[in-house]
């Protein structure tokens, strides 16, 4: 499987585009016109520095406005192609993309259009290139792949073939399933891109919101596999029109569009195992079962009110590890790490972020799968020097810098292995196990790892919501693995005066800014934490006014609700309660909910009044706001 990108779908000069995209492990390039042109190179010194990179010149687009023109028009069009093909001599590209015309003056007429690129396709033979036909879905006349396919079909030359572009065909609501009666050796190149289902005019949409493959909302995968149906063996390509792209890292963009297609063609082989992908074998994408540790980089005073806070959440210190400065606190399920080392990761953490989640434990059915499937979609393996006696837990680092280890039956005993007991026991509140984690990062972010998440572990998306924060809209994604036993909220901040971007701007980076805990029944949960001393985010009397109107409420089950700042939703017969910690270690946080009837969101209704409850307690009483 050759895999390319054009050059338009990342940030940078055209160097910087061709140095991220071979780090990143395409094969490919397809040329953007424009990134030529703005280059100071000679087309020579460029295909050169282009091979010397590893890369394949794949594609060189677009060339606009040739089929279908009268007279004068005509013969200058073809005049243009002529300039062009010597341009792909230097270059020593030998496929041009022309796309469907929108010349005012193009005329229609499949019989028009084939002479045209018959003609053209002589030209181009001459000179042993080709030309691929791309219907753009706003085109004047060709709108469509299947009359593009039929033009190709009756210019009946050689060097003339059909290029598809999945979101050409799957934005204007093509059935994918008419590619599959091509045949797969007319068709040149595939171009692929996904986008969010957001109605607006197909131009626009397809010049800034396009993204990668898994990314959006498009079926990318049932286009791809009737693509492969038709035997098609050519490069499978990228092409990605965005305006967060054309403003990210272009590393990191190549390293996200070439985990898309291997996590894309891996799933075509999966959903039709009778096609013939050439791709190595990668383990399937398998579900993390659940939250095995949350470790905390944390020393001094934050360390001590973090310990402070899990016993007041019914949580106690029940071991010691055998070899480093890290403590084990748990309730249930739940299993907290408190880390204090200066060395290693934990340390080198807490350097940069002071208090922070460094480490996230889940449990999996097999970890040297996971990794295998994590490697082979372009993360790394993680390692530090083991001590004596401790365990080689499989881990990698995931988007941002982030590590995760993975726990499978084989390491189930690293809790007896690894840490002495204290016998203390917890007095336990209720809580049993991690119901989700809250990621938090800058907007522009949030695609990487909804990506990172779902081509590992299978997880699916829910629609994006908007959270009103007092200071700005910060976005809502939750994904969730199949059985639920992994849930994670991604949340990106638009501006640093958000309570997700101030915690964004403190932290220097992504990073989980809190940690929701199930419990079976929250009204007990809530007495024993009273006793416990726990101190809840205090929720105002409007709120609950509110909950009432909205859900015409018993008046003693508000007034409960209300004693203990509890906080309610309900989806038809499910419902949902939220209780909250206040603020530690700057503004990361505890949030403690039971799902009722099956519920399955996060209390989107319910995020603006805490995120204002939570700000209200972090601004000092009569300090106005700069
Ligand atoms: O937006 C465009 O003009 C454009 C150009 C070339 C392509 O391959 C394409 O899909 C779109
Ligand atoms: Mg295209």
């Amino acid at each position: 499987m050759r895999c390319g990108i054009a050059s338009v779908s990342i940030a940078g000069n055209l160097e910087e585009k061709i140095e991220a995209i071979a780090a990143a492990g395409f094969d490919g390039i397809e040329i953007f016109e424009q990134d030529f042109i703005a280059d100071a190179r000679s087309p020579r010194a460029l295909a050169t520095r282009i091979r010397d990179a590893g890369l394949e010149l794949m594609l060189f687009q677009p060339f606009r406005d040739f089929e279908g023109l009268p007279g004068d028009l005509r013969r200058r069009a073809f005049e243009r192609a002529e300039r062009k093909f010597d341009l792909m001599g230097e270059l020593g590209c030998d496929l041009m993309l022309v796309c469907s015309s929108v010349h005012p003056q193009a005329q229609g007429g499949i019989d028009r259009a084939a002479a045209d690129f018959a003609e053209l396709g002589e030209r181009a033979a001459k000179r042993g290139l080709r030309v691929g036909y791309e219907a753009l879905a706003w085109g004047k006349h060709v709108d469509d792949h299947r009359d593009a396919w039929e033009i190709v079909r009756r210019a009946d030359h050689a060097n003339v073939g059909l290029i598809l572009d999945s979101f050409h065909t799957l934005g204007r609501g093509i059935d994918p399933d008419t590619i599959r009666r091509i045949p797969g050796d007319r068709i040149f190149f595939v171009q692929l891109a996904d986008a969010p289902a957001i109605p607006m005019d197909l131009l626009y949409w397809s010049r800034h919101f396009r993204n990668m493959p898994g990314e959006g909302d498009l079926d990318v995968t049932g286009f791809m596999r009737a693509v492969m149906a038709t035997g098609y063996s050519g490069p499978i390509s990228l092409e990605i029109f965005n305006d967060q792209f054309r403003g990210g890292l272009p590393r990191a963009i190549a390293r996200d569009g070439h985990r898309s297609l291997i996590h894309l063609m891996d799933s075509v082989r999966r959903a039709e195992p009778s096609l013939t992908v050439d791709l190595p074998p990668i383990p399937a994408p398998r579900p993390a079962q659940g939250v095995e540790f949350i470790e905390i980089a944390t020393r001094g005073p934050e360390a001590e009110s973090i310990a402070a806070l899990l016993r007041t959440l019914g949580f106690a210190e029940t071991g010691r590890h055998i070899a480093r400065d890290l403590t084990l606190w748990q309730q249930g399920a739940i299993r907290v790490l408190l880390n204090a080392e200066t060395q290693g990761h934990a340390g080198s953490t807490f350097t940069v972020h002071r208090t922070n989640i460094c480490d996230i434990g889940l449990r999996v059915a097999s970890a040297p799968d996971t990794v295998a499937r994590a490697i082979a979609l372009g993360s790394e393996a993680f390692s530090q020097p083991r001590q004596a006696g401790e365990l080689p837990i499989p881990a990698i680092r995931g988007v941002g810098g982030s590590v995760l280890h993975f726990v499978d039956d084989g390491f189930s005993d690293v809790w007896q292995v690894e840490f002495t007991r204290t016998g203390n026991t917890a007095p336990g509140a209720g809580l049993t196990r991690v119901d989700h984690l809250a990621l938090t990062m800058s907007y522009d972010e949030m695609l990487s790892w909804s990506l990172f998440y779902s081509s590992l572990f299978g997880m699916t998306k829910t629609p994006m919501v908007d959270v009103i924060d007092p200071d700005g809209l910060v976005r809502s994604q939750a994904l969730s693995a199949p059985g639920g036993g992994l849930r994670v909220t991604l949340n990106g901040a638009e501006n640093h005066r958000t309570l997700a971007g101030g915690f964004l701007a403190d932290s220097f980076g992504a990073a989980v800014q809190h940690v929701a805990f199930a419990c079976d029944d929250i009204f007990a949960t809530a007495e024993r934490l009273a006793g416990l001393g726990f101190d809840p985010l205090p929720m105002p009397g409007n709120y609950y006014a509110d909950l009432t109107a909205r859900f015409e409420l018993d008046p003693a089950f508000l007034a409960r609700l209300q004693a203990h700042n509890i906080l309610y939703d309900r989806d038809g017969e499910a419902e949902f309660f939220q209780l909250y910690s206040r603020n530690f270690a700057g503004s990361m946080f505890i949030e403690l909910i039971e799902r009722r009837g099956g519920y399955q969101g996060y209390g989107a209704a319910n995020a603006p009044f805490r995120v204002a409850a939570q700000k209200r307690l972090s601004r000092p009483k009569g300090m106005p706001r700069l």
